[in-house]
């Protein structure tokens, strides 16, 4: 079973993640990890630190002439904004009386409930924690599992169908084939614009909705679509709450900084039409073999992968830091004051994409290794290669 932790603050000296449970023998390049955070990086609307900070993990165990070898793999990702912060983020050194403390929690922000919850008169701590920087640190170790599915033809990939007012008004044309090609090709097409959207008419809105935004002070939220495709029947199960992969996934989107709203395919649009036309139909035997027609159910039956891809959406919420002030108050004080500006984004949903990518990589990963089990990839490919083949000598295919 893969777990992992992270460690850092966002201008502490660096982030770090230990990964443990990845099998023996994946093997990895320096560009699987850092690949992915150059990816986080991006998008349209990001604010000053994306251009202070180049994310390169070092990885200081666990990997041998390019494989896994079983053990924990410690990442460290170092801030480069570090040099600027030695002051207010001291470690040993009691700089309290120099630096201002910060009384004016942002709304929407974990600025108040964290002072309120951790005892601080001083805001910085739950700032530095709470900040999305954070997930540079989780894409390092998603990274890790990411490449370990894609060794085994399972592939992670997202898009953004909106950003604020700027929606997609229908599913992409180029969506189907996209996803037959794996999921990975449809993160490539997203990456390749600034927003990381496929309609090219959304894409023009959405830029011009975070033009407007920040010419407002405001910010903007939107949705992320993360498909996983290879992904074999039967993952996860429905005799235990614990065991069911769309609760596990939708944990994992929810863990995200910003993100509120979690659904697996389009399952607020089928709350409101019948059975009829939401429930996929099911065909066996032939070239075709096991096999639905269409995927209204994001590829989850019965809490279990049902061999379509995967399809989870996810809402953020728009940034909470804006420079036109919403109203709040001073903790030190009590008084009504304008809410405080700290540097930040405008719209980070192409990066909360990659974010979401990396986040459901352990997740499959583990209920693959639970479903056929193995500590080696010769171990488990073998294992995964007899149970595709199971099915298809049954249902055909
Ligand atoms: C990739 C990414 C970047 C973010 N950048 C910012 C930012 O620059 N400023 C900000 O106030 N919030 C930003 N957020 C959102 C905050 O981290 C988040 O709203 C905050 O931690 C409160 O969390 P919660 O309401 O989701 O619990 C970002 C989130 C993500 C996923
Ligand atoms: C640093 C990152 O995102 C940060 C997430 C974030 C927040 O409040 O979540 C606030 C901003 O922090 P800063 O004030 O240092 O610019 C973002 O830049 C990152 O994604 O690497």
């Amino acid at each position: 079973m893969i777990r992992y932790f992270t460690a850092g603050e966002s201008h502490g000296p660096a982030l770090s993640a230990i990964v443990e449970g990845l099998p023996a023998g994946v093997a990895l390049v320096e560009a699987d990890i850092n690949d992915q955070l150059a990816r986080r990086q991006q998008g349209y609307g990001r604010g000053g630190r994306m251009k202070i900070e180049t994310d390169r993990a070092e990885v200081l165990s666990g990997v041998r002439f390019g494989k896994t070898i079983g053990s924990p793999i410690a990442l460290v990702i170092r801030n480069r904004d570090w040099e600027n912060w030695t002051t207010p983020m001291a470690q040993f050194e009691d700089h309290a009386t120099e630096v201002q403390k910060i009384t004016i929690p942002r709304p929407g922000h974990a600025d108040l409930t964290g002072v309120i919850k951790y005892g601080f008169d001083d805001i910085r701590p739950v700032i530095d924690r709470s900040s999305a920087r954070e997930t540079a640190a989780r894409v390092a170790a998603g990274s890790l599992a990411k490449a370990f599915l894609r060794q085994l033809g399972i592939q992670i990939g997202s898009y953004i169908s909106t950003i604020g007012p700027a929606a997609e008004s229908a599913t992409p044309a180029s969506l189907q084939a996209l996803l037959d090609a794996g999921a990975e090709s449809l993160a490539a097409e997203a990456d390749k614009s600034q927003v990381r959207m496929l309609d090219p008419e959304a894409e023009t809105a959405a830029i011009a909705a975070i033009d407007q935004a920040k010419a407002d002070g405001d910010t903007l939220g939107g949705i992320v679509e993360i498909y996983i495709t290879g992904v074999p029947m039967g993952l996860g199960s429905y005799v235990q709450h614990d065991r069911r992969l769309d609760s596990a996934l939708a944990a994992a989107i929810m863990s995200i900084q910003a993100i509120k709203g979690v659904e697996i395919g389009p399952a607020f649009d089928n709350a409101r039409k019948p059975g009829s036309q939401v429930h996929d139909e099911l065909f066996a035997g032939g070239e075709k073999g096991l096999r639905r027609e269409t995927n209204r159910a994001g590829g989850i039956e019965g809490s279990m992968s049902s061999g379509q891809p995967i399809h989870i959406r996810a809402a953020m919420k728009p940034i909470s830091s804006l420079v036109s002030p919403l109203r709040s108050f001073d903790l030190a004080t009590l008084e009504a004051v304008q809410s405080r500006f700290e540097r930040s984004d405008t719209c980070a949903v192409p990066a909360a994409g990659v974010v979401a990518e990396a986040v459901v990589a352990p997740v499959i990963a583990n209920a693959l290794l639970e479903k056929i089990g193995g500590d080696h990839m010769a171990e488990i490919k073998e294992r995964l290669e007899a149970y595709r083949e199971a099915l298809r000598m049954r249902f055909g295919g």
